[in-house]
């Protein structure tokens, strides 16, 4: 017996020494020439792969200088504003989103119908699938919910480890078939077993789009308005993909290098999304605007906003992480393209529902977070809000769940994950290992 009855003691008492020992100097970061964070010292990212499946663009050159510009995103060569604009006012556009990023062109009318019969298909879980996993130890991280399901859907499948671009191409359809079940149904656990409300689980309809069976799924009524549908539907293909480099799509081509499987590598890209300075910012976004609320007398003035984000970035407020979330991003730099398509929703979204207050607090945020962030932080480049900036508003308008909202990220992101999983194994099997150098210290066997 060690003299700790509670480990966290004993953890408590040992974390000055990894600190001590762990802590390396970013001043030798620079001297080595070493790029934290994969980023060279303008924060551009370090160039780690060749993609045809998505491009993002924050600066452009003019006399032979980088200038930040508004951000563009193309998905196989489409603008993602082009692909939105052109459905109709009531179609649902994910399925034709979802076939463009995953085969690599344009589905034409007669491929994409049989592409939607194949999802629907899909959709359904193995039998008792629901009851022997999904309902048991639920808890309100969704996302972990969803990648013990991924993990267990490895048992129900007869060539789990078979990783040729067929097999992985049929285990990766599945998935984006069954991810708005393992979301809503995760969801459906956690709402009965601890929030104590009754217990529902709707079967998908063959009929509907993958957004139109979330909302099905998600609602005990299983009704929605074709609005509700619309907006869920655009906020799920500006959400599918982002190329190569954000976190959980590395993740993801550093798996399947490795030569993992399917579920695995799906798993994998789970856990970095679900991080809050990755897809887990939505939630944060939210959580930060209840603190708001809670802190400021009047949100929808200018001068106490500024003062609480002060407090904010000087780790003195919310989760004391120094954080405003919802601003920034790893490569954008004045605009986040799928910010400004959201914002149009959210202002519509934000009258018809008499949320004006909450969308003025958004807007003071918004303008105020840039000039104080410059004032506080060593920027490199432009910031500006991010496509979560707003997605956590739109959401609650929608009746969407908080405990929801990374793992309809998820919904949207598998796609993307799956089509740089094909890449991946079209391309290379290379493993991708890149190097550390070591600062230790060698030591003789005396030393100690
Ligand atoms: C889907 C997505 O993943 S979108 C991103 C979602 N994440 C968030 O919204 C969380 C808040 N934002 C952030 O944490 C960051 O902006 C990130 C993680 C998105 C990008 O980080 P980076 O690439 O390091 O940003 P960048 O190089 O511009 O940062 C420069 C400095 O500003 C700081 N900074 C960047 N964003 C923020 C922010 N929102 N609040 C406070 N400080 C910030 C960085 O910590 C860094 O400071 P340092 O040099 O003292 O360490
Ligand atoms: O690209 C990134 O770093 C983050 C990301 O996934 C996104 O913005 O969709």
């Amino acid at each position: 017996m060690s003299n700790y009855s509670d480990i966290m003691d004993y953890a408590k008492e040992q974390t000055p020494v990894c600190e001590r020992n762990d802590a390396i100097s970013r001043r030798l970061f620079h001297e080595y020439g070493v790029n934290v964070g994969l980023r060279d010292e303008n924060g551009k990212g370090i160039l780690t792969g060749l993609t045809n499946i998505s491009e993002v663009n924050s600066f452009t050159e003019k006399d032979g200088q980088r200038i930040p510009c508004d951000g563009e995103l193309w998905y196989r060569g489409y603008r993602v504003e082009t692909i939105i604009n052109s459905l109709g006012p009531n179609e649902m556009g994910f399925e034709k989103a979802a076939y463009l990023l995953l085969m690599g062109e344009m589905p034409d009318d007669e491929t994409l119908a049989e592409f939607k019969q194949v999802l629907s298909d899909a959709r359904s879980l193995p039998k008792n699938f629901t009851r022997d996993v999904i309902m048991k130890g639920s808890s309100g991280d969704i996302m972990n919910s969803m990648m013990r399901s991924i993990l267990t859907l490895a048992s129900y499948d007869d060539h789990p480890l078979d990783t040729s671009v067929t097999n992985s191409l049929n285990q990766c359809i599945r998935l984006i078939a069954e991810f708005p079940l393992l979301a809503t149904y995760s969801y459906a656990a956690y709402n009965h077993y601890t929030l104590g409300d009754s217990l529902y689980i709707h079967n998908p309809d063959p009929e509907l789009s993958t957004a139109e069976n979330v909302l099905r799924c998600l609602r005990w009524d299983k009704k929605f308005t074709p609005l509700e549908a619309k907006v869920l539907d655009t906020a799920l293909i500006l959400h599918m993909e982002h190329g190569g480099g954000n976190n959980s799509t590395f993740t993801d081509h550093v798996v399947t290098s490795a030569g993992s499987d399917t579920y695995s590598t799906i798993t994998a890209a789970m856990a970095s999304l679900k991080g809050p300075k990755h897809g887990g910012a939505n939630i944060k976004v939210m959580e930060m605007m209840d603190d708001i609320r809670a802190h400021v007398e009047d949100p929808t003035d200018k001068d106490q906003i500024k003062d609480y984000l002060e407090k904010i970035l000087d780790k003195e407020a919310f989760d004391h992480k120094g954080l405003i979330y919802g601003i920034g991003h790893a490569v954008y730099t004045i605009s986040d393209p799928r910010e400004v398509i959201f914002k149009q929703y959210v202002v519509d979204l934000a009258k018809d529902k008499g949320r004006d207050k909450d969308l003025q607090m958004y807007q003071n945020v918004e303008d105020l977070a840039p000039q104080l962030m410059n004032e506080k932080r060593n920027l490199l480049k432009p910031v500006s809000p991010n496509v979560d900036f707003y997605s956590g508003f739109v959401y609650d308008m929608l009746g969407i769940p908080q405990e929801m909202y990374t793992a309809m990220f998820a919904v949207a992101r598998i796609v993307g994950w799956s089509a740089h999983r094909i890449e991946g194994l079209v391309t290379s099997d290379k493993i991708i290992r890149p190097a550390y150098m070591s600062v230790m210290r060698k030591k003789e066997w005396t030393d100690q």
